[in-house]
């Protein structure tokens, strides 16, 4: 009799391969390319890695990916990890053509995923509300659909193009394709339903003309913490790539007594499959409607620059405007040392549309609500007005006030005091002097 432990379902053993092309398109170091791709792995459930590294490629074998010493060598060391008892997975974290997935795979006695396939594998298991369901379940089929064309093309030419013509490959293949098509025509009603049913949400919501904020951001920049923090929600916030997927919103009241809507979304990570872009359009519709952005970035991460230009990317691929006010928020900045904090206040962080706070301590809070404030102000184009207060010397919390909302024109140091020309809109008017 097995022990009770024992018929517990036991983690998938995985082993993670960045294949570094070594061309400079790609903006990342492959160490850390491989590090995202092990926290990807981790990010599926019920995964233990039991290894991982970098596989240098010079030049990609077209049916079988790696070369056959790199192959002998992986394959041993797959072995090796597995103890005897076979290895089960490899993540591949870039593209495998289906010939070189299945080559591989008999080679190895393993399953193997690729980047896209280990991307469809998390958002299914994340997938909670019925439109990320279908969502999901649209992208993997189009995933799907482009894997058996190119299984087909190869076949084709294995044949050296003769006679498949009513060959038994193409006419499964054939029928597969369609059933997907079917599939996908199906799904796509269903959704359309749930979409539209969404939109009456909206449309509803739009009566009451709170403007919406919304988060954007690489994965784990820590949007659904701040989402958290500023309406006392409680999403879902780990240390795991795409802990959210589904869009959720919550009313937030600002400190000049402005309400919005503010929502938090999926993130996003560099090679998002484009099958998961068009599928979750009409979730991130939230985005493209937006009265503000708020691009949250983990500025303590090494590459905090490129992820910046991923978000950037995938922003004008959905066809987010320039023109759509937007802040930067410089997340975790308490994660920083000492002198890389100070440098960054002393320059950077005095950018125009940056704020750098941490969501997890509250360091720069106010500072964001404030800002958020101004901005939504200025978009909404609210008549500002001329106005001059004198503050006394003592006063710096009313005066730093002053200066967040961007709404001092001048300063003078008088005897008596300061002395502010300001311009700003009624409501910030209202709310300072209910400071
Ligand atoms: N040190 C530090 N960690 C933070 C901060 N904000 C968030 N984190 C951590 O970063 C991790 C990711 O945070 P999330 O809020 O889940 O990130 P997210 O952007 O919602 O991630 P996805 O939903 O996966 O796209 C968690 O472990 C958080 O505790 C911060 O200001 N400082
Ligand atoms: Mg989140």
């Amino acid at each position: 009799m097995a022990e009770p432990s024992e018929t517990r379902e036991r983690p998938t053993r995985a082993y993670v391969i960045h294949p570094d092309l070594g061309n400079a398109r790609t903006r990342r170091a492959p160490e850390l390319a491989l590090e995202e791709a092990v926290a990807l792995a981790h990010a599926l459930p019920a995964i233990e890695v039991t290894g991982a590294e970098v596989a240098r490629l010079r030049k990609p074998d077209p049916g079988m990916l790696f070369s056959k010493g790199k192959r002998e060598e992986i394959g041993a060391h797959l072995q090796a990890v597995a103890d005897g008892e076979g290895a089960e997975l490899v993540l591949i974290d870039g593209p495998v053509t289906p010939v070189q997935q299945r080559n591989l795979e008999k080679e190895w006695g393993v399953k193997i995923l690729d980047r896209t396939g280990l991307i469809l594998e998390i958002f299914a298991d994340r997938a909670r509300t019925r439109e990320g369901v279908l969502q999901v379940e649209l992208a993997a089929l189009a995933y799907q659909r482009t894997r058996l064309v190119r299984a087909w093309t190869h076949l084709e030419r294995q044949r050296g193009g003769l006679g498949f013509v009513g060959g038994p490959g193409e006419t499964q293949i054939e029928a597969d394709r369609r059933a997907i098509d079917e599939q996908v025509v199906r799904l796509r009603r269903q959704l359309s339903r749930v979409v539209k049913t969404r939109e009456l949400h909206r449309k509803a919501r739009a009566k009451v003309p709170y403007p919406i904020v919304a988060l954007v951001g690489y994965t784990n920049a820590g949007k659904s913490t701040l989402f958290n923090r500023l309406t006392g929600a409680e999403v879902v916030a780990r240390d795991q790539l795409f802990a959210t997927l589904d869009p959720t919103m919550r009313q937030l009241t600002l400190p000049g007594e402005r309400r919005v809507i503010l929502s938090d979304t999926v993130g996003f990570i560099s090679d998002l499959p484009h099958e998961l872009v068009a599928a979750f359009r009409a979730t991130l519709e939230e985005v493209l409607a937006a009265d503000l952005i708020l691009h949250v970035r983990d500025i303590s991460h090494s590459e905090t620059e490129e992820q910046a230009a991923d978000v950037g990317e995938i922003l004008d691929s959905l066809g987010v405007e320039d023109d759509v006010p937007l802040i930067e928020v410089w997340n975790k900045i308490d994660a920083l040392s000492p002198d890389i904090r100070q440098a960054l206040q002393n320059t950077d962080a005095r950018k125009q549309d940056v704020q750098a706070i941490s969501a997890l301590t509250g360091e720069g809070i106010p500072a964001l609500l404030s800002a958020i404030e101004a901005k939504l102000a200025e978009a909404l184009d609210e008549p500002r007005r001329e106005a001059e207060r004198l503050l006394s010397h003592s006063d710096g919390r009313r005066r730093a006030w002053l200066h967040g909302q961007g709404v001092v024109t001048s300063e003078e140091m008088t005897e008596d005091g300061v002395r502010l020309r300001l311009l700003w809109t009624d409501r910030q008017k209202a709310a300072f002097e209910a400071l």
